[in-house]
C-alpha cells in the first residue's frame, strides 16, 4: 500500500518517512519545500513538489503512485506567526486540508493520518489533558487545526487525528528542527553559542514555576503514525482523536537542566514575565492511543535534548538570537 506523506520533507515528515518505510509500506513526499528540505527525504522515495492548496496536483500526485492511503502534515505551524497573519494561517491550512479531502474525493482514496496539535486544547487546566476534554484554542493556529480536524470528520473518509504535544529530538543528525522556535532546539543554541537563554514566566503553578510541557520524541511521534497507518489498514471505517504525548512533564528547567548535562556547561538564565496566552501545564493523557492503537512513547527526555544537541547547526543558533 502506498501512502502520500505531505510535509514529507519537514522535520516530522521526513521522520514519518522512515517510519513507514520501516513498517513495509511504500511512500511518496509531497511538499512545496517552503520550509522542508529535499535532502530529508530518503533515496529512493518519490518528492513531488507542490502546494496542498492545489486540488489538483494533490490528486494527479494520488493517481499517478496509486496512493491508499494519506498521511497529512503540511502546513504552517508557528502559534505566535498565527497571530500576525491569522487569514494566511487559515488558507494554507484549513484551504490545505480542504484541498487534500478534495483530492482525495477526486480519486477515490479513503485514508486519512493528520497531523493535529495540543494547541486545540487552548488553556488547559487538568493535571493530564485526555481527548474528551474542552477544545477552546487561544491562537489561529490551534483554530486552524480544529477547524481541519472537524472538516475531516465530515468528508466520509477513514481517519485518525493526532494531537502532537511537543515534539523534540531527532533519529539522525540531519534531520533536526531547522527553526528555533520552540524551547529544546533554543535552548541547545544558547548552550552552542555561549548565550543567555530568556525563560519566559517563572510564576507560574508549578513545582519550580517555570512551565511544565510534555515533550515527546519525533521518533515515537512516527511510530505513532505507524500504528494509525497500520489502525486504518485494518479498520478503514475509523474515525478518531489521539493525544501523542507521554503523560510526563517537564519544566523549563529540567530542560535546561537536561541540555546542561549534554553540553558540559551551565547555561546562563535571564528571567522573563510569561509570554500571552502560556498555559502553566500542558500533559498529555496518552491511555487512548496506548489502549486502542497500541503504541506508547519509549524516549524520554535525556534522549530528546541529545539527539537535539547532535543535530545543532550555526542557522539555528542565527535563528535564536534575540
Ligand atoms: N513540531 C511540533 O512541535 C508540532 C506540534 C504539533 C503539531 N505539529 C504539526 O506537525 C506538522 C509538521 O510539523 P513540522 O514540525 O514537521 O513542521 P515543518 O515546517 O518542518 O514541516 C512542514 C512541511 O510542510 C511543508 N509545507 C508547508 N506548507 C505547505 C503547503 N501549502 N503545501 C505543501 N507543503 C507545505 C513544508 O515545506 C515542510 O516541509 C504540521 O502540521 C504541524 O502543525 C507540529
Ligand atoms: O525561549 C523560550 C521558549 C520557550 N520557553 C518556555 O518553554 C515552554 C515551551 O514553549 P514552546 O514555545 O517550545 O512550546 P509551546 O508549548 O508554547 O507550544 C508548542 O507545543 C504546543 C503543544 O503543546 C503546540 O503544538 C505548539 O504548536 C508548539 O509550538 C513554555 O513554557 C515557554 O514559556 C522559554 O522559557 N523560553
Amino acid at each position: 500500500m502506498t501512502w502520500l506523506v505531505t510535509g514529507g520533507a519537514g522535520y516530522i515528515g521526513a521522520h514519518v518517512l522512515r517510519a513507514l518505510t520501516a513498517a513495509g509500506h511504500a511512500v511518496v513526499a509531497f511538499d512545496d519545500l517552503s520550509s522542508g528540505v529535499a535532502a530529508r527525504v530518503p533515496d529512493g522515495v518519490p518528492l513531488v513538489v507542490g502546494a496542498v492548496t492545489d486540488r489538483r496536483a494533490v490528486a494527479a500526485a494520488l493517481r499517478r503512485h496509486a496512493a491508499a492511503g494519506v498521511v497529512h502534515l503540511a502546513a504552517r505551524k508557528s502559534p505566535l506567526e498565527s497571530v500576525r497573519r491569522p487569514a494566511w494561517y487559515h488558507r494554507e491550512n484549513v484551504g490545505g486540508t480542504q484541498s487534500v479531502l478534495a483530492a482525495m474525493a477526486a480519486t477515490g482514496v479513503r485514508r486519512l493520518v493528520f497531523a493535529s496539535s495540543a494547541a486545540v486544547y487552548g488553556q488547559v487546566t487538568a493535571a493530564a489533558v485526555d481527548e474528551g476534554a474542552p477544545t477552546r484554542p487561544i491562537n489561529p493556529y490551534g483554530a486552524s487545526k480544529l477547524a481541519c480536524e472537524r472538516r475531516i470528520a465530515e468528508a466520509g473518509v477513514a481517519w485518525v487525528a493526532l494531537r502532537f504535544f511537543n515534539v523534540a529530538g531527532s533519529g539522525d543528525p540531519r534531520l533536526g528542527d531547522r527553526e528555533a522556535t520552540n524551547l529544546v532546539p533554543i535552548a541547545v543554541a544558547a548552550a552552542r553559542a555561549g548565550r543567555p537563554l530568556a525563560v519566559t514566566g517563572t510564576d507560574f503553578d508549578t513545582p519550580d514555576g517555570t512551565g511544565v510541557r510534555d515533550y515527546v520524541h519525533v521518533e515515537d511521534v512516527a511510530d505513532a503514525h505507524a500504528a494509525a497507518v497500520a489502525h486504518l489498514c485494518r479498520t478503514p471505517v475509523a474515525g478518531a482523536v489521539y493525544n501523542v504525548g507521554t503523560g510526563r512533564g517537564h519544566s523549563v528547567l529540567d530542560v535546561v537542566r537536561g541540555v546542561e548535562a549534554v553540553a558540559g556547561c551551565p547555561i546562563e538564565r535571564t528571567l522573563h514575565p510569561r509570554r500571552p496566552g502560556d498555559p502553566a501545564s500542558v500533559v498529555a493523557d496518552a491511555g487512548r492511543i496506548q489502549r486502542e492503537l497500541g503504541w506508547r512513547a519509549s524516549r524520554g527526555l535525556t534522549e530528546m535534548v541529545t539527539s537535539a544537541w547532535h543535530c545543532w547547526s550555526p542557522r539555528l543558533t542565527a535563528d535564536a538570537a534575540p
